[in-house]
C-alpha cells in the first residue's frame, strides 16, 4: 500500500475542518479567543488632546523666555485627570494639570512641574506659578488620534485576545466583540492494558498517560477538555463512548488504528464513507484515522504510541484545531525554522522523521538535540517531557551529522528563542 504524504493528509483535514462561528462577547469575557472579524477604532486613540506630564498648562508665547527670564503666570484653574472643565487662559494666565486631563482650548504647552517654583506634586494649587524654563512650542501635549484615528484598524480577524489587543480595543471605544467560542473536545484513549495513572499495575498494564498529554495539548492550543476516556479494546465500549461524546466539536482517540487482532478504531470504522485510514509517510505517526461523525465532530484517530499520538497532534490535530477558532493562517501552519543539529543522529528510511527536539540557542544560533538519547522510537514518553519543539528530516535524509542545517518547529513560546539567528 502506498503511504500518504503528511502534506495530503494535513491537506485533508484541513479541507474537512470549518471555522466556528462568531458570537458577541463583553470584552472581559474574550481572553484567550480568537477575534472573528477586524476591528477598527470607534473613537480616536487618544481619545482628547491631553497632558503628558503634571505640570501646567501654558501659552506658549508666554514663556518663551522662561529659560533666562523666568515667568509667573497666575494659575486660575486645577485640572486633575477627567475634568470636564475648558478655563479660558488669558495672556498671562495657565492652569494647574494632571497627566491625562484634557488641555484647555487656550494651552498649546505644558510645563512639567519640576520646571516650575512649584515642586511639591501633593500641595494645594496656588494662586501664581513661576515658570523657571522654556519647553518647546508643543510639549508635552498627546495630541487626538496621535496613534490611531477613528476608523483605523485595531486588529486583525484571527487575533488571539490578549490582554493588550483587549486594551487596544476598549481604547478604540468597543466594550464588546465578536470571537469564536473554544472547539469542545473529548478524548478517548484506547486499550485494555491502561490504567488510570499511579493505579497498581499488574503483569502487562501500563499507565494511561496520552489521556494526560493530548489534553494537556489540546487546552494549550484553546481548546476545552469536555471529557476525558479510557476505555478497553471493546468495539461496544468504543461505540459508547463515542455516543457520551456528542456535542463535541472535535473527537480525539489515541491507539487502536494500526494492524493488531485488537484495534477497536479500525474495527469501529471499518465500513465507515465518513472515517478513512491511512498510513502516512511520516515516522512516528504513520498510521492515522480521521473523518467526520454523524454528529458533524471531527474524528481523528492517532496512533496510540505516546510519542507517535504527540506528534500525530502537533501535525494534524493543532492545525485543525486552529484553524475551527479562526486562527491567522500562519498559526494553523506553523512556521518553520532553520537549526543546526547538536548532535548526530539516524532517520528512517522512506518517512519524513518528526523528532521530538529541545531547541536552543547556543551563541546565537537555534540548535537541536534530539530529547531521547535513545534516537527516535514511537515508546520514548520519558524523554518527551523535555521537548520544546521538534526537527524534520526528510525522508531522502538518512542520517543527521552534528552542525548540519535542518528544520525545526517551536512549540508555543518560548521566549528563551526569540532572539535566533536566521539561518542559511
Ligand atoms: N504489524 C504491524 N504492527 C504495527 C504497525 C504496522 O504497520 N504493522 N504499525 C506500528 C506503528 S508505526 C504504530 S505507531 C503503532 C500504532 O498502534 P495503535 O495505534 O494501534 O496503538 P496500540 O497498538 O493501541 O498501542 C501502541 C502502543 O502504545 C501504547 N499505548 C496505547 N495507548 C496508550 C496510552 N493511552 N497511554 C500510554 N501508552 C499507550 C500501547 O501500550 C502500545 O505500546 O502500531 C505499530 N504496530
Ligand atoms: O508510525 Mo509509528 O508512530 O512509528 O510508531
Amino acid at each position: 500500500m502506498s503511504m500518504t504524504p503528511v502534506a495530503d493528509q494535513l491537506a485533508r483535514v484541513l479541507a474537512a475542518t470549518p471555522v466556528l462561528d462568531p458570537h458577541e462577547v463583553p470584552l472581559a469575557d474574550a481572553f484567550g479567543r480568537r477575534v472573528a472579524d477586524p476591528v477598527h477604532a470607534l473613537v480616536p486613540i487618544p481619545l482628547w488632546r491631553n497632558s503628558a506630564m503634571d505640570g501646567y498648562a501654558v501659552r506658549h508665547d508666554d514663556v518663551a523666555h522662561a529659560g533666562t527670564d523666568p515667568v509667573t503666570l497666575r494659575v486660575v484653574e486645577d485640572l486633575p485627570a477627567g475634568s470636564p472643565l475648558d478655563p479660558a487662559l488669558a495672556p498671562g494666565e495657565c492652569a494647574r494639570i494632571m497627566t491625562g486631563a484634557v488641555l484647555p482650548s487656550d494651552a498649546d504647552t505644558i510645563v512639567q512641574l519640576e520646571h516650575t517654583d512649584r515642586l511639591d506634586p501633593l500641595a494645594d494649587v496656588t494662586a501664581t506659578v513661576t515658570i523657571l524654563r522654556s519647553p518647546e512650542r508643543g510639549a508635552h501635549v498627546r495630541e487626538i488620534g496621535d496613534d490611531m484615528g477613528v476608523g483605523a484598524l485595531v486588529v486583525d480577524g484571527g487575533t488571539l485576545a490578549t490582554g493588550a489587543v483587549l486594551s487596544a480595543l476598549s481604547s478604540a471605544g468597543h466594550g464588546t466583540v465578536a470571537v469564536r467560542r473554544a472547539p469542545r473536545v473529548s478524548v478517548i484513549a484506547t486499550g485494555s492494558e491502561l490504567v488510570a495513572p499511579g493505579g497498581e499495575l499488574r503483569r502487562g498494564q501500563i499507565p494511561d498517560s496520552n489521556s494526560l498529554l493530548i489534553a494537556g495539548l489540546v487546552r494549550r492550543a484553546g481548546g476545552e477538555v469536555l471529557a476525558v476516556e479510557q476505555v478497553a479494546d471493546e468495539p461496544a465500549d468504543l461505540e459508547a463512548a463515542l455516543a457520551r461524546a456528542a456535542g463535541s466539536d472535535v473527537v480525539i482517540l489515541t491507539g487502536g488504528v494500526s494492524a493488531g487482532a485488537y484495534d477497536p478504531v479500525k474495527q469501529v470504522f471499518a465500513d465507515s464513507d465518513d472515517v478513512a485510514f491511512a498510513s502516512v509517510a511520516m515516522q512516528p505517526g504513520k498510521p492515522q484515522a480521521f473523518g467526520t461523525l454523524p454528529g458533524g465532530a471531527l474524528l481523528f484517530g492517532l496512533p496510540g504510541n505516546p510519542v507517535s499520538a504527540w506528534v500525530s497532534f502537533h501535525v494534524f490535530v493543532r492545525p485543525a484545531l486552529m484553524q475551527l477558532q479562526g486562527a491567522v493562517a500562519e498559526e494553523v501552519r506553523v512556521p518553520v525554522a532553520r537549526a543546526r543539529a547538536a548532535t548526530d543522529w539516524g532517520t528512517p528510511p522512506g518517512r519524513t522523521q518528526y523528532l521530538p527536539a529541545r531547541l536552543a540557542l547556543v551563541d546565537g544560533t537555534l540548535t537541536a538535540t534530539p530529547v531521547a538519547a535513545r534516537g527516535s522510537k514511537s515508546h520514548l514518553v520519558g524523554s518527551l517531557a523535555a521537548a520544546n519543539g521538534y526537527a524534520i528530516m526528510p525522508a531522502e535524509v538518512d542520517r543527521v551529522h552534528v552542525g548540519d542545517v535542518v528544520d525545526a518547529v517551536v512549540i508555543g513560546t518560548d521566549q528563551s528563542l526569540t532572539a535566533a539567528k536566521v539561518e542559511a
